[in-house]
């Protein structure tokens, strides 16, 4: 329910001089990608990366954010959009507090990652798009869930009868099916070197 009766508070403290104390931009990493493609994998790697660069990071994983802010949602269309609605605003503030955020999360409509785009200031939003066949995220299938979802056991899965939209127009693509974790890390590293955001 939206109120009227609220007012914004501004800080002393700006995101400015957050930023200025850390030495480095904020901003957020929005991984999306199959079920199984490699956003978890990769986004570990690169927080770990970018850790020993001596950026300051914060993680969102579908999994984990389910466990608890958004334990009450589940995987209808709505709720779907209703969790990255929320995962969007959480990163704002984390942008706000001069963090790098990294978010791994399937976001399988364009609209709702449009609209986290759309909240954040201009460059503050960079789509991952973690690129991987069907096939592949079936091969692997780390939690057993495609077999599930094949044999009737859970309704509505991503890809196979739930839909996923690819990004028209993601910053960074990594094809896991094609190129090592490694690799994936390090163009992602190159990517943000190359525009001096770390
Ligand atoms: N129906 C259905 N469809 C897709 N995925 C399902 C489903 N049910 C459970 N899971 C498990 O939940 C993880 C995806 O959660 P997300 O919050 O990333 O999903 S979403 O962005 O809201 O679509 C997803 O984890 P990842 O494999 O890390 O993507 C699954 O483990
Ligand atoms: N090149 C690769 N990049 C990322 N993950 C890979 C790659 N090759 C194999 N994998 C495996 O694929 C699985 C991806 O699972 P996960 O990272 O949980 O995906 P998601 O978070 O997208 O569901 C892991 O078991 C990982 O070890």
């Amino acid at each position: 329910m939206k109120s009227s009766n609220i007012t914004w508070h501004n800080s002393k403290v700006t995101k400015e001089d957050r930023q200025k104390q850390k030495n480095h931009k904020s901003f957020v990493l929005w991984f999306t990608g199959l079920s199984g493609s490699g956003k978890s994998t990769v986004s570990v790697e690169l927080e770990k990366a970018l850790y020993e660069h001596g950026v300051h990071t914060y993680r969102l994983d579908g999994d984990n954010v389910r466990h608890g802010l958004n334990s009450n949602l589940g995987f209808s269309p709505e709720d779907r959009t209703e969790n990255i609605r929320r995962v969007g605003e959480v990163a704002k503030l984390m942008s706000d507090a001069g963090l790098v955020t990294l978010t791994a999360f399937i976001s399988p409509y364009r609209q709702d990652r449009d609209h986290v785009r759309d909240i954040m200031e201009d460059g503050e939003f960079i789509e991952v798009f973690v690129k991987c066949s069907l096939e592949e995220c079936e091969s692997r299938d780390p939690k057993g869930l495609y077999q599930k979802a094949r044999a009737g056991e859970i309704k509505g899965f991503t890809g196979i009868d739930a839909p996923y939209e690819e990004p028209e127009k993601p910053e960074i693509v990594v094809e896991t099916d094609k190129q090592t974790q490694e690799e994936s890390v390090a163009a992602i590293m190159d990517y943000l070197k190359d525009r001096k955001l770390i």
